[in-house]
């Protein structure tokens, strides 16, 4: 058991002033104080940051420093940004950050130029790109590429599909008609339904694994060469015009028969979690351009840039890092709700959920103790205004203390591709902002919301206290997304710095594999029994081969 965290004097005056702070409700601390929000905010390029919904006053930050200074948090940061092995339990680096870097930026590690290596990928990126895009990209058939389908689970998904869905208002003006779908699913239920309305002469597929031996995706791949190899029979060319890979593990991709021309590559030292900025991302570029996906890596970019050299008091992902841990370990709150005002954004909380929970929902510190504090709170979420009729009644009224991130745009002018006027897009997103206020402000105040309150019966009161923040956008770019990705994931390095763990592994979803493939033999009639099953799998299982429930 590891106990020298909470034993350390930062931790200890966090906690003294936590007791002290936790009889103040947050409306007495907006009436006590009318300049919490000029305080209580930050902003950086199209950000704004208001956490000044959240439980803590002008002391809590310093304290919050302390923590962070005991923790050696500036010392972690020069390590992650010089390319260290940050990720101990893989002997690897985790250097997301240079696959945004500058072109002109040199960035050489152990001999090797990787800037210079990652431009070249991105320029590969942006053949491919620019061939599909125009038509030049034929399918076996001699058909133009109408439709894109990314195979790939887990980072090899979530990021590229939540980005794509997010910048649909990005695409360049006199776009190509490509259509850009994502099949993750092991059940093969998505890449069926999707392949009953698609035109196999016209369809590529983009196996996206970094690891390309992930079974999820390897079977929809294989279903997918299935159906196209029974449609248009077997081709010479058939997976040269239809297959494209992108993975670490080039001789696999071989095996698989994808050839070096239809290989895009990234590296043992990007996180699949952390890899929606190199060809993992070939999706999104196919939607919007690559001068679209150059804009995110900008956006990203420059987030870098403000958390290397940004004083914490000023610094988004420190203060939105070490906030979460205020809330987590301090004020003992274990559930946090991602809410987007804005249903380009609806994958944003699934994305944050593999994020933030697969980094740092960890036990053990990288000393190899078990910890005696909370780390990664239960993160979910989804749109804000569809959240309002589900889940808020519990937010508002439930027993349950939680943590909120609101997400919205302050402005929505582009909607050159959409079928509805400016006027009524306009509208419908003032709509969303005064929700998201209104949501937030209830909140934080509970009945010092409204006049009346007092009237109503106990069943209809808020009581308020719900701690949140407000990140405000100026618009949802490629840009803005950018920054605003960038920003969370330099929270949970933040986060992991403080809980002492390594947010670059994954070791907690490797087990499940391994005995899956046991079960699957006894499902399949290969072996008769699961050896060592306990009663209830015995059971499931005997049900399942009797085929019935
Ligand atoms: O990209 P791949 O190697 O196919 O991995 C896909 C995903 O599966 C793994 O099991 C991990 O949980 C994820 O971190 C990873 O993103």
């Amino acid at each position: 058991m590891s106990s020298s965290l909470t034993h350390k004097p930062a931790w200890q005056a966090l906690m003294q002033h936590a007791a002290e702070l936790r009889s103040s409700h947050l409306a007495e601390l907006f009436a006590a104080d009318a300049g919490r929000f000029d305080s209580l905010h930050r902003t950086f390029g199209p950000l704004l940051f208001d956490f000044s919904k959240q439980r803590l006053d002008a002391r809590t930050l310093p304290l919050l420093f302390d923590l962070a200074a005991e923790q050696g948090l500036a010392e972690h940061m020069s390590e992650l940004f010089s390319g260290a092995a940050v990720n101990p339990s893989e002997g690897r680096a985790a250097m997301h950050w240079a696959l945004r870097l500058p072109a002109e930026h040199g960035c050489v590690l152990a001999g090797e130029d990787i800037n210079a290596q990652v431009q070249a990928q991105l320029q590969r990126m942006d053949d491919i790109v620019q061939k599909v895009r125009s038509g030049q990209w034929r399918g076996a058939t001699g058909e133009a590429i109408t439709d894109v389908v990314n195979i790939g689970v887990g980072g090899s998904d979530l990021g590229p599909l939540m980005v794509t869905e997010a910048l649909t208002d990005s695409r360049p003006a006199n776009d190509s008609p490509l259509r850009v779908h994502f099949a993750s699913t092991m059940d093969g239920s998505q890449v069926s339904q999707l392949l009953g309305g698609l035109n196999p002469h016209a369809t590529l597929f983009i196996i996206s694994s970094k690891s390309f031996s992930t079974i999820d995706t390897l079977s929809n791949a294989a279903t997918a060469r299935g159906w196209l190899e029974r449609e248009l029979g077997e081709l010479p060319g058939l997976l040269a015009c239809h297959f494209i890979g992108v993975s670490a593990a080039a001789e696999r991709m071989m095996e698989w028969g994808i050839a070096p021309a239809n290989q895009l590559a990234l590296w043992e030292w990007v996180g699949g979690r952390f890899s929606l900025w190199s060809a993992i991302g070939l999706p999104i570029a196919l939607s919007i351009g690559m001068a679209g996906f150059r804009e995110l890596l900008a956006g990203a970019h420059a987030m870098d840039e403000h958390f290397r050299q940004t004083p914490w008091a000023d610094n988004l992902p420190v203060l939105l890092g070490l906030i979460g841990i205020w809330n987590t370990n301090m004020l003992g709150i274990n559930a946090h709700a991602v809410l987007p005002y804005d249903g380009r954004l609806k994958e944003l909380p699934n994305y944050l959920e593999q994020l933030e929970m697969e980094s740092n929902g960890k036990s053990v510190n990288l000393a190899g103790d078990t910890v005696d504090y909370a780390t990664c709170p239960i993160v979910w979420g989804t749109i804000g205004p569809n959240a309002q009729h589900a889940f808020y009644q519990l937010l508002h009224q439930g027993t349950e203390p939680v943590t909120c991130d609101f997400i919205v745009p302050a402005r929505r002018y582009r909607e050159a591709q959409h079928s509805l006027a400016v006027a009524e897009l306009r509208a419908q997103h003032e709509l969303a902002l005064a929700n998201c206020l209104a949501q937030s402000r209830l909140l934080a105040l509970g009945d010092a919301a409204v006049e009346d309150a007092d009237t109503l019966p106990r069943n209809r009161r808020y009581r308020g206290n719900q701690p949140s923040s407000t990140l405000l956008l100026d618009e949802l770019t490629p840009y803005s997304l950018g920054a605003l990705i960038a920003l969370y994931e330099h929270k949970v390095f933040v986060q992991s710095v403080i809980w002492e763990i390594n947010p670059f592994d994954q070791w907690g979803v490797e087990m499940g594999k391994r005995i899956a493939v046991d079960a699957l033999a006894c499902i399949r009639g290969d072996i008769k029994r699961l050896p060592g099953a306990d009663a209830s799998t015995a059971g499931l299982l005997a049900r399942i081969m009797a085929g019935s429930a």
